[in-house]
């Protein structure tokens, strides 16, 4: 339970008002106490001896939880409230309950013209609330995901953002070409409460990005001129941060919270009689008041509902007589909002779209913070007079934040702790009958089936929690950008890269605008660089979405395997922006990964990679690409090597250039993947595709959630990779004048005989290439005269030569008979390709 925590911020005296020589209405005391007065009025009560009992005329006190004084000192406070102190005070404890996992919510509430959107957006100079959370957000995210902590949590953050215009919600993160058309329809989940159906959600890996969503919005967010303000906000603007953490704990549980960040900058509230303007700010003006009075009424009934549960007598009195007759929202009771007293009062949250949107924030599952703008001049003494009383009414209304965990972790947590319970229980009673030799008591068979299933139960929640929390982020980006202006797609599989084009995906009407410039320049750039499997480097690790893959561009030699580093990356992708991308692998190193860039075509955002996300392949991708309808043939790769080849007309630049090849899978040089100990060794069996189907069943995912589900994922993940030798390998070509360059690099993971297999590396020429933290990488490469033979033909030579040579060095009987098996095999289906059935 916690109160809505209320803070006053005062704007300072505007140039009009200072040079009127506005008087002051407003004082702020010490434990944060406002004191209110209109001296104008008091003056002419005593110079006409008046024993003024009016309302607005007398002195007022208030108290709240923060008060920001205006900087230029006109609330006569010794203390001025800069953007800073405001995030201080208010953002940090949002941005710690965002992270401890509860929902949270600033909303900026006054008259127009106080300063709500400057205290939640800010200036570009002086930055409000809202930027200052999404940069701090960042980098809490960089400090958590650096720390050394196995355990340490990943993140996803996406963000979202709309408008309430005229009682209808507006997506203002999409682009419409009649933006008056398009409505949005608020439903309400019987878990997790009211939402906008249809409202889309981008997933940002940085704070820029979510900078530069927040700019776009805020760009497309109804404003005019109105007396009071030259930049009025003519609707309700809400930014959502939805951040999602997951983590495996130390007794290797899974966690995932899922909470999120209201920023309300509300419509500001003006007398009609100050805007005659036009018959659109009349009706503009008329819909904000109408929305504010139904947040005064939630607000007044939800204080109400707790001062009933306090069992104190009502306090209503005082809200009323707050009704006032100028349009600073007048909270009127209606009849809704005051039942009889015995009854819990109705809180009438579908009376306003904005009420309905925010039901969570007031009075629900929430952190929730008002900041009430304020103007300390005379001439807004009423206004301000309102402005307070509604605050002090919102002060009272309690919420019931709470740490929302994911449901099926939840249950997890559940089944985990009562089979240890049990499985206790029972192990006392088994003692115990046997000391008492009373084996007929000893627990039937059935409670330890019992607690078998729900240890299996269990175990497999925590599988599909894994898989879904992986895959998460790509379906995330792959359903909400479902209007993509124009995409990219790389393809990197285990050993050879591949690139598509898929320009094609603009629709035809846009095609010939200067919106598709991007994509043909990126077309038209490939030319330019030479690609080779080598520039593919993989990260290890998985969740913290900081492992990236590179595609690099390099000019002829590929003799020197550069050093990853995330720097390196960072640069690269500002060499090669727009026209390739940075991906991160989610998953095992040697299975393939799939990279989207999406680029919306609107010129301010030209620059921006709006989603750009590696999926380890598997089945979904394959679906995601048929789907797409782009590539023209999708396949297994070696069914040893479970990766996805996808094969495309490559761009023409590159054919011409001959410095890119893709390379069939079936010339994979080892074609073992993590799995290779399960390889038959001894009684190879007649029936081949049965081998297979069982190899393939055992590849490094299933495996590693299967057998290490208890462990955490970074211990299961190195543990997977001792298995056995050569778990990876990559093999790619790249021309230079007449010369091919054959590389062949293999990636050796923390294997236990570690040492020797270094040595049988040296011995067959491969070079050490460390670049990051747990693989080891091995290269060797070769210049191969290019004559008149195939890249294909070349490549497939000297892979049976490095083979052949392996074989014939290696010292491990046990690897030795593997690959012997493998070349045999390889061999066939090189001669018979068909024969692979994939
Ligand atoms: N605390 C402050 N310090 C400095 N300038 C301020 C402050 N508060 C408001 N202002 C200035 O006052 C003007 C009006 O502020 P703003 O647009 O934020 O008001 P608003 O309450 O959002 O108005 P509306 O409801 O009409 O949109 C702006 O020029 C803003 O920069």
């Amino acid at each position: 339970m916690s109160n809505i925590k209320v803070a006053i911020r005062v704007r300072p005296r505007t140039i009009s008002e200072a040079t009127l020589d506005h008087q002051l209405t407003v004082h702020m005391g010490g434990n944060n106490i406002v004191h209110l007065h209109n001296p104008a009025i008091s003056k002419t009560s005593a110079k006409y001896g008046w024993n003024d009992k009016r309302a607005s005329s007398q002195p007022r006190q208030f108290a709240f939880d923060y008060c920001f004084p205006a900087t230029d000192g006109s609330c006569a406070s010794a203390n001025i409230a800069s953007q800073e102190k405001v995030f201080e005070d208010l953002g940090m404890p949002v941005l710690n309950s965002l992270f401890d996992g509860y929902n949270a919510c600033v909303l900026a509430y006054g008259q127009s013209g106080t300063g709500k959107t400057y205290t939640m957006m800010g200036t570009p100079l002086e930055p409000g609330l809202a930027p200052k959370l999404c940069t701090a957000i960042f980098e809490r995210i960089t400090s958590e995901c650096g720390c050394s902590n196995v355990h340490r949590p990943s993140f996803r953050i996406e963000i979202s953002f709309m408008e309430i215009y005229n009682e209808k919600v507006r997506d203002l993160l999409e682009e419409y070409s009649n933006r008056g058309s398009v409505q949005l329809k608020i439903r309400e989940h019987p878990q997790l409460g009211p939402y906008v159906q249809g409202l889309s959600r981008h997933t940002v890996e940085d704070a820029a990005a979510a900078l530069g969503l927040l700019k776009e919005g805020v760009e497309r967010r109804s404003s005019a001129a109105t007396q009071k303000n030259g930049h009025s906000s003519r609707s309700h603007a809400v930014f959502t941060v939805h951040c999602t953490a997951a983590w495996v704990t130390g007794e290797g549980l899974p966690r995932e919270t899922v909470a999120k960040l209201h920023l309300v900058d509300l419509a500001g509230s003006e007398r009609a009689s100050c805007n005659p303007v036009s018959r659109l700010r009349l009706k503009e003006g008329a819909l904000i008041n109408k929305s504010l009075a139904s947040l005064g009424n939630v607000i007044n009934a939800l204080a109400e509902k707790a001062s009933l549960s306090k069992g104190s007598i009502s306090t209503l009195n005082t809200s009323s007589s707050s009704t006032s007759s100028i349009n600073i929202p007048s909270v009127q009771t209606t009849p809704s909002a005051t039942p009889r007293r015995s009854q819990t009062p109705f809180i009438p949250y579908r009376d306003s779209v904005l009420t309905w949107l925010l039901k969570d924030s007031l009075g629900g599952n929430s952190k929730t913070f008002l900041v009430a703008a304020i103007s300390p001049s005379t001439r807004a003494f009423k206004e301000t007079l309102n402005t307070l009383r509604f605050a002090e009414r919102a002060k009272r209304v309690v919420n019931e934040p709470v740490i929302n965990e994911n449901a099926s972790v939840e249950l997890i947590h559940h089944l985990t702790q009562e089979v240890t319970r049990l499985r206790a229980l029972f192990a006392q009673s088994v003692e115990s009958n046997q000391s008492n030799d009373n084996s007929s008591l000893i627990p039937s068979e059935n409670i330890t089936k019992l607690l078998g299933a729900n240890h299996s139960k269990a175990c497999e929640l925590t599988e599909d929690w894994l898989r879904k929390w992986r895959r998460g982020i790509g379906e995330a980006i792959s359903t909400v950008h479902s209007t993509p202006q124009s995409t990219e797609i790389g393809i990197q599989t285990s050993f050879p890269i591949i690139m598509k084009d898929l320009g094609n995906v603009i629709p035809a009407k846009e095609s010939k605008s200067a919106n598709r410039a991007p994509v043909e320049n990126a077309t038209s750039n490939l030319g330019t660089i030479d690609f080779h499997s080598e520039t593919s480097c993989w990260s290890d690790d998985s969740l913290d979405g900081s492992y990236p893959t590179e595609f690099r561009p390099t000019t002829d030699s590929h003799t020197e395997y550069p050093r990853m580093s995330k720097l390196m990356v960072q640069e690269s992708a500002s060499i090669i922006k727009p026209n390739f991308h940075i991906g991160e692998s989610l998953s095992a190193p040697f299975s393939g990964s799939f990279h989207q860039q999406r680029q919306s075509p609107t010129p301010s955002s030209k620059k921006r990679i709006s989603a750009r996300r590696v999926i380890k392949t598997g089945p979904d991708v394959r679906t995601m690409f048929k789907n797409s309808g782009e590539i023209q043939q999708s396949r297994c790769s070696s069914p040893l090597s479970p990766s996805l080849v996808v094969t495309g007309r490559p761009p023409e630049s590159f054919s011409k250039r001959k410095a890119f090849k893709y390379i069939p899978d079936q010339v994979h040089p080892f074609g073992i993947s993590a799995c290779s100990q399960k390889l038959p060794l001894d009684n190879l069996p007649s029936n081949q595709d049965h081998e297979i189907a069982k190899v393939k069943s055992n590849s490094y995912d299933e495996k590693m959630i299967n057998n290490d589900s208890h462990k955490s994922y970074q211990e299961s993940e190195l543990a997977s990779r001792s298995v056995e030798f050569v778990p990876s390998s990559r093999i790619g070509l790249s021309s230079c004048n007449s010369k091919v360059n054959c590389c062949c690099h293999i990636l050796h993971h923390g294997s236990p005989c570690k040492l020797q297999h270094q040595n049988f590396l040296a011995q067959i020429g491969y070079q050490r290439n460390s670049y990051c933290q747990h693989d080891i990488s091995y290269q060797q490469s070769r210049a191969v005269p290019c004559k008149s033979q195939s890249f294909d033909t070349i490549l497939r030579a000297e892979l049976l030569a490095i083979r052949r040579r392996m074989v014939a060095r290696t010292a491990s009987p046990k690897v030795a008979a593997s690959l012997r098996y493998l070349t045999q095999w390889q061999t066939d289906s090189l001669e018979n390709p068909l024969s692979i059935k994939s």
